[in-house]
């Protein structure tokens, strides 16, 4: 099973808006409001391609009854912990480019912390846990090094997608894979990155902080995948953009996607890439077939040049 924690979820409200300018009222072209969360979308990519998980994590109010409810119709298994106040709506503008507001979060007490924790308690061997986003107001600080600590108890993987602080007090227990952006990595390494190699070092930094694997995540370039024996870049499949939101996660659903299938590794980044650049060429998110016919249009290579 895998478990995905989003500990600060969102309605997503996307708003297409061809003609927009700041200082006046903008009518939108199109609109659509989604269940959200970095945790949730890679449950319901994960549920596209036929792997058992089960999204945990924290609503409230009525956007919080709507993510449920929503969940529920796309057949995604769920457990969340009820708190006070409203889930956050994050507006996902489209006016040529994409343009992301993320709204703050409900505040949750240490209370709800330990009721979360409750859910993770059954975990096993077999298991995978998938720890990501931001933090809502009030979290530990340290919540995903606690969570990843007790994944490491039970053998379980964990994954952590985060930044900041929640994200190098997580590397200090040693999760199984980190998937930052070229922004996040950045942000990580405390500097500017500039061309590939840089990224690459950055990267290493992160295995040395404790990752196993450091999944970077580089948009229309692709991707590169770093632990100790290995480092790989792959270039994805050449599409239109359509939405990028959740293409980051869709790499993380596709990653273990072809690790439940017991793929080598090399193969599992190549799913998770077509993962990503599926979510990318699309209107929502990806589905299997489109996944299954983009992997093989995903070239991996070796550092040393070798293609794969
Ligand atoms: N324009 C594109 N063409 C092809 N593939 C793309 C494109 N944009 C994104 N992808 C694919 O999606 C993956 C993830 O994209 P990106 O780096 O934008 O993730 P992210 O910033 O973590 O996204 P988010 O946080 O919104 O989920 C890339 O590694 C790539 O495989
Ligand atoms: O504010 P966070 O938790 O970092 O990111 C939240 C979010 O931007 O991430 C997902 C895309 O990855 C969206 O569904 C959601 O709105």
């Amino acid at each position: 099973m895998i478990y995905t924690v989003t500990l600060n979820p969102s309605a997503d409200y996307f708003m297409d808006v061809p003609d927009f300018e700041t200082g006046r009222t903008n009518r939108a072209a199109e609109t659509q409001v989604v269940p959200g969360g970095k945790g949730i979308n890679v449950s319901r990519v994960l549920t596209r391609l036929e792997v058992k998980t089960k999204a945990i994590g924290f609503l409230a109010g009525f956007t919080g009854t709507f993510i449920e409810n929503t969940l529920k119709e796309e057949n995604l298994d769920t457990s969340f912990v009820y708190t006070e106040g409203m889930t956050r709506i994050n507006v996902k503008l489209k006016a040529g480019s994409e343009t992301e507001i993320n709204g703050t979060g409900c505040r949750i007490t240490d209370r709800d912390q330990e009721e979360l924790f409750g859910k993770l308690g059954e975990l096993n061997g077999n298991d995978y846990l998938v720890l990501a986003g931001s933090l809502p107001d009030g979290a530990d600080k340290g919540i995903y090094r606690k969570a990843v600590e007790l994944a490491n108890r039970s053998k379980t993987k964990a994954i952590v997608d985060t930044v900041g602080l929640p994200l190098t007090e997580a590397l200090k227990a040693g999760p199984y894979l980190i998937k930052p952006n070229e922004a996040e990595l950045s942000d990580f390494a405390g500097r500017e990155l500039s061309g590939l190699d840089d990224v690459r070092k950055a990267a290493e930094s992160a295995v040395q902080a404790g990752a196993e694997n450091v999944l970077v995540s580089l948009g229309s370039r692709g991707a590169l995948l770093v632990n100790r024996n290995h480092v790989l870049s792959a270039r994805p499949p050449e599409g239109t953009l359509v939405n990028s939101v959740g293409a980051g996660d869709s790499m993380v659903a596709g990653f273990l996607y072809g690790e439940t299938l017991g793929l080598p590794l090399k193969d599992c980044f190549a799913y998770s890439v077509a993962s990503g650049s599926a979510t990318a060429f699309s209107q929502g998110f990806c589905h299997k077939e489109q996944v299954e016919t983009l992997v093989k249009r995903v070239i991996v290579k070796h550092e040393s040049g070798e293609e794969e």
